[in-house]
Formats: C-alpha cells, sequence, structure tokens
C-alpha cells in the first residue's frame, strides 16, 4: 500500500455496509466530516530551504507519554467489528510504532487485555484511557481504577457528547446495537451489572474537578473547540487539551479542528500540550497541525481502514506511512526537528495567500 486513501478502498470492499458506515459516518448531512479533511487542503505549507541536517528527529514528549513522531491514535469504539482481533491487534500496531494509543472506554477487549498485548510488543508501551463521565460516580471510579491498574498512564475525558450524536447512515441501516458475540467489555462487572454507556448532558466543570481530585493521573481533555473553554480547561488544571470535532459525528454545524487551533494555542499559551485530531490523512496535515502549534496529532478512521484492511498489519502500515510521510514533509519544508515548524510556514492557498 502506497497511501491511507488506498487502505480505506479495501477496507471499504471488505467491510459489511453497516458497518463500513458506522465508521465512515459523520452526524447530520457530514458538513464537519466533509471539512475536516478539506481545511487542511486549504492551507499551504511556505518551505524553509538548505536545513543543514542529514536526518530528523520526530520524538515528542506527552503526558506520561514520549511518542516516536507526533502522531497518535485516537479513541475508537467497537474494533471487532472492523477484524476478530480487533483493539488486540491495534494495541500491538501501536505499541510497535512506539506512539500512544488511546483506547476507547467503548472497545470491544477490556483495557487490561490491550495493555497486556501491547506490553508483549513492548514493555513500555503508552495506553491512555478515555472516558465517558458517568453520572454514577461509582461506577466512573471503579473505571478509573481499572484503566489505572492497567498502567494507562493518563485519562482522556470525551466532552463534545452530551447527548449521542445523530447518524444518519446507522438510522438507514437500523444499525443500533452491537451483533451478539461482541460487547463494550469495559463495562461489564459493574455495579448493577453489565452497563451501556451513558453520555450526560447533567456533567459540569464541578464533575472534572472531582475526577481532577480524584486520580494523580494526568487528564486530559478531548473535544473542546471554543477558546474559552480551552482556557477553563487549563484553570482546572487539565494537563492538555485535544481540539477535536469527535471525527464530524456530534455537532455537525462545528468548525474544522485545525480552523480553531490558532485561537486555542493562542489562548492556551503553551501552559500545557495542545493536540487536534479530525481529517489527518497525510504526513503534511501533521506538519501544518504542529505549525499551527499543535505538540501532536491523532488518527480516528484511518486506523479503523488499517485494521478491517490487514489486522494488524494493516494498523502497522497505517502508522508507518504517516511516520514516512511527515518525516518528508519535514525534510521538504528545511525543518530537522519538530520546534521548525512555525506559524511563518503556514499560508492560505490562492492569490490571497499568506493573509491568515
Ligand atoms: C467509528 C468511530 C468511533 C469513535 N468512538 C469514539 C469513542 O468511543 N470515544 C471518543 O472519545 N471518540 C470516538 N470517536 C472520535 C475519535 O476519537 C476522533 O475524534 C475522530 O475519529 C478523529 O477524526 P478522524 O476519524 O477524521 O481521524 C470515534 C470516531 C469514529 C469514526
Ligand atoms: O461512535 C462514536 O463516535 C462514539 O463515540 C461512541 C460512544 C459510545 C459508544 C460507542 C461509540
Amino acid at each position: 500500500m502506497t497511501s491511507l486513501a488506498e487502505l480505506h478502498d479495501v477496507a471499504r470492499q471488505r467491510l459489511a455496509p453497516e458497518h463500513y458506515d458506522y465508521f465512515a459516518g459523520g452526524a447530520g448531512d457530514e458538513v464537519a466530516l466533509a471539512d475536516n479533511e478539506r481545511s487542511f487542503r486549504r492551507l499551504a505549507l511556505l518551505p524553509r530551504i538548505l536545513p543543514g541536517s542529514a536526518t530528523r528527529d520526530l520524538a515528542v514528549r506527552l503526558p506520561g507519554a514520549e511518542a516516536s513522531m507526533p502522531v497518535f491514535v485516537s479513541p475508537t469504539a467497537f474494533h471487532r467489528l472492523a477484524h476478530p482481533d480487533g483493539e488486540l491487534a491495534t494495541a500491538r500496531a501501536v505499541a510497535a510504532a512506539g506512539t500512544v494509543l488511546i483506547a476507547s472506554m467503548a472497545a470491544t477487549v477490556a483495557i487490561g487485555d490491550m495493555a497486556a498485548a501491547a506490553r508483549e510488543v513492548d514493555p513500555g508501551a503508552t495506553l491512555w484511557f478515555q472516558l465517558y463521565l458517568q453520572t454514577d460516580r461509582e461506577v466512573t471510579d471503579l473505571l478509573v481504577r481499572r484503566a489505572a491498574d492497567a498502567g494507562c498512564s493518563a485519562l482522556v475525558v470525551t466532552v463534545d457528547s452530551p447527548v449521542f450524536g445523530r447518524h444518519e447512515r446507522d438510522r438507514r441501516h437500523g444499525f443500533t446495537d452491537l451483533p451478539d458475540g461482541l460487547f463494550a467489555e469495559n463495562m461489564r462487572d459493574l455495579p448493577g451489572g453489565p452497563r451501556n454507556i451513558e453520555m450526560s448532558p447533567a456533567l459540569s466543570w464541578a464533575d472534572l474537578d472531582r475526577l481532577r481530585e480524584s486520580t494523580s493521573l494526568p487528564v486530559l481533555l478531548k473535544g473542546v473547540l471554543h477558546p474559552e473553554d480551552a482556557h477553563l480547561a487549563v484553570e482546572h488544571g487539565m494537563d492538555g487539551i485535544l481540539v477535536s470535532n469527535h471525527g464530524g459525528r456530534q455537532l455537525d454545524a462545528a468548525p474544522a479542528p485545525v480552523d480553531v487551533l490558532p485561537r486555542i494555542v493562542e489562548v492556551v499559551g503553551g501552559r500545557v500540550p495542545v493536540l487536534l485530531d479530525g481529517g489527518v490523512r497525510r504526513g503534511t496535515d501533521v506538519a501544518i497541525a504542529l505549525a499551527l502549534g499543535a505538540t501532536a496529532v491523532g488518527i480516528g478512521r484511518p486506523v479503523l481502514w488499517g485494521l478491517a484492511a490487514a489486522g494488524e498489519s494493516g494498523v502497522r502500515q497505517v502508522l508507518e506511512l504517516l511516520r514516512e510521510e511527515f518525516d518528508d514533509a519535514l525534510a521538504l519544508c528545511g525543518g530537522r526537528r519538530l520546534a521548525d515548524l512555525t506559524r511563518d510556514l503556514v499560508t492560505v492557498r490562492g492569490p490571497e495567500g499568506g493573509k491568515w
């Protein structure tokens, strides 16, 4: 395979249409979904010349992690729909790539089993745990304890989902439940028995304060788009911000993360790392996001396409392609390290380019 787009095409052929549409789809008219990729293509990189170094350093320090490149895996649900090995294959591939896997609370493999699979490949593998705060605090506390016991080195609290997104492709297929034999394995053995993941508009900053006090793990907020919320996240002691519109699956009128990134970076002012996901499909997308101030970027769907196309090997291919493409982009921008990707390199395409 020579690009993520090719892996997508193979995955589309292999997946049942209702499962393909579950992974690929967005909310409403899928305006946000389309804009996530399109926004990267509206931007250009003004390359510098004569870098003066034969090699480049792609490694980056993140909360509770040293990643081999500034690309991590964003949390996505239900990997066993894509491949029988599910999240075990994903965990192995991400460990082999030496980057961070944010394990979804809605995984079809329990967090402890994912961590064990990752550690067989690399004893130093890094997993973070994605959490939807549950209104029953006992349930949230138990999930946090299990993530910590599994060795997760940070919590990523998803805050863009006070209600479930309206996914019209799923409605058309009547896809509402996992097939028999598959289950959101982290949701077993909880007070009151197995549970569904709850999304609740009743949650507030007070619930995050409580989580912050209940754990010594770094806590990152996923799904921040408004600069004022980025400011509040820092004030409330968060250890990082993930700028995201949930891959266009929640508010369809939400902007593309890359379009709001500069303002958020400005407000945060270097106090905590600012991460981004949504629409990253090429090494040049990674370079643009870093030049606009992101510390690292996440990929969601490309991992699912790799998994569906070729299991663990497919996810490895996705990560290695992005690594090679990003290294190429950094070289062509005249850079030798991540810090060489600066804001002045980014312009808007077209004759107005540079007015930014
Ligand atoms: C099929 C699917 C399932 C997802 N499940 C979760 C989830 O369980 N928790 C979460 O915080 N985000 C979830 N997301 C959002 C991703 O973490 C991420 O924000 C998004 O996919 C990034 O956009 P991209 O797919 O364009 O790379 C999901 C996304 C997809 C496509
Ligand atoms: O589909 C999603 O985007 C998602 O975040 C999710 C949340 C809970 C259960 C399954 C998926």
